[in-house]
C-alpha cells in the first residue's frame, strides 16, 4: 500500500476529490501541511505527496508524479505578504510554518524589487499574526484568505507579484513520489481525480464554503480564476525561472533536471 499525502487547505480539495475511494486497494491518503508533507517524503514516512515545489528543486523525492499541480496564473489570493511598514522599509519577516515554496518566493520578489533581506522568523500555526513582533507576515493557505483584522500599510498577493514580474504562471506545489516508489499506477489516477474535481468545482464551493467563513460565489472564484491545476509547458517555464533566480540568490543549492513519471 502507498502512503500518500496531500495538502490540507481548500486549495487542494479539487485535487483530491473522490481519491480516497479511486485509491482502494493501492495506497491511504492523509492530508498535512505542505511543510510537514515535504518533510516526510524525505524522512521517507510518505511514498508520494504533494509537496511544496521548491523542495522538489531542492532534492527531496525522485519524480512528479502528475501534471496535476497547485499552480496560478494571475492573483492567487491565498499567499499573501501583510506589511505594517511600507514595503522597502521591512527588516524582519514572519513565515508561515506551512510553507515552503512562499517563503522563498517572497524573499525572492523582496530581493529583485527592492534589494531587501530582511531577517526572517517562522510564524508556527497557532500563532496569531497579529501578536507576533514582525514588520510583515507571510501567510498561506486557509488562514490567508479571510480579510486581515489588522492595519497594514500594504498586502502582496504573491502570484499576482510574480506573474506580473516573470511573465510566467506560478508552480506552489506538485505531487512527487521518493525514490524506488513505482508511481506509475498513481499518475493515471491522480490526474482523474483532478478532472472530475475540476468538473465539480461548483458542488466543492458549496459544500466547502460555510466551514470556512467564505461564500459559495467567492470559493467558486478561488477555483476557477485564482487557482490553476494543470502544469503545462507555460508552468513548467515559470518552474524553470523560478528555481534559477532561486538559486542565484542561494535560496535553493543547485538547479536540478526535471523526472517525469512516464505515465503522466
Ligand atoms: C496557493 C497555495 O499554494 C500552496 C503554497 C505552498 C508553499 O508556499 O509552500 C505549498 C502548497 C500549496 O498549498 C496556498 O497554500 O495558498
Amino acid at each position: 500500500m502507498l502512503r500518500i499525502g496531500a495538502v490540507s487547505y481548500l486549495n487542494t480539495r479539487p485535487l483530491v476529490y473522490g481519491l480516497r475511494e479511486r485509491l482502494e486497494g493501492l495506497g491511504s491518503l492523509t492530508l498535512d501541511l505542505p511543510s510537514r508533507l515535504a518533510d516526510d517524503l524525505a524522512n521517507g514516512d510518505l511514498d508520494v505527496a504533494l509537496i511544496p515545489s521548491i523542495e522538489y528543486l531542492r532534492g527531496t523525492g525522485a519524480q512528479i508524479v502528475s501534471d496535476a499541480v497547485i499552480a496560478c496564473r494571475g492573483p492567487v489570493w491565498s499567499v499573501r505578504l501583510l506589511s505594517r511598514v511600507p514595503i522597502a522599509n521591512i527588516r524582519r519577516l514572519a513565515l508561515d510554518e506551512g510553507s515552503r515554496t512562499s517563503a522563498a518566493l517572497v524573499r525572492l520578489l523582496l530581493a529583485d524589487q527592492y534589494d531587501l533581506h530582511p531577517e526572517t522568523i517562522p510564524l508556527p500555526m497557532e500563532t496569531d499574526p497579529e501578536s507576533v513582533d514582525a514588520d510583515a507576515v507571510l501567510l498561506i493557505g486557509d488562514r490567508a484568505m479571510p480579510p486581515p483584522t489588522g492595519v497594514y500599510q500594504e498586502i502582496w498577493d504573491l502570484g499576482d507579484r510574480w506573474c506580473q514580474w516573470s511573465g510566467h504562471p506560478f508552480v506552489f506545489a506538485m505531487w512527487i513520489a521518493r525514490e524506488g516508489i513505482d508511481a506509475q499506477p498513481l499518475a493515471k489516477i491522480l490526474a482523474a481525480a483532478r478532472d472530475e474535481g475540476v468538473q465539480n468545482l461548483e458542488s466543492i464551493a458549496q459544500q466547502e464554503a460555510g466551514s470556512h467563513g467564505l461564500t459559495s460565489n467567492d470559493l467558486h472564484h478561488y477555483f476557477t480564476d485564482n487557482l490553476h491545476f494543470r502544469l503545462g509547458p507555460q508552468e513548467r517555464q515559470g518552474l524553470h525561472i523560478y528555481q534559477q533566480r532561486a538559486s542565484e540568490l542561494g535560496l535553493i543549492s543547485q538547479a536540478r533536471e526535471f523526472h517525469f513519471c512516464s505515465a503522466s
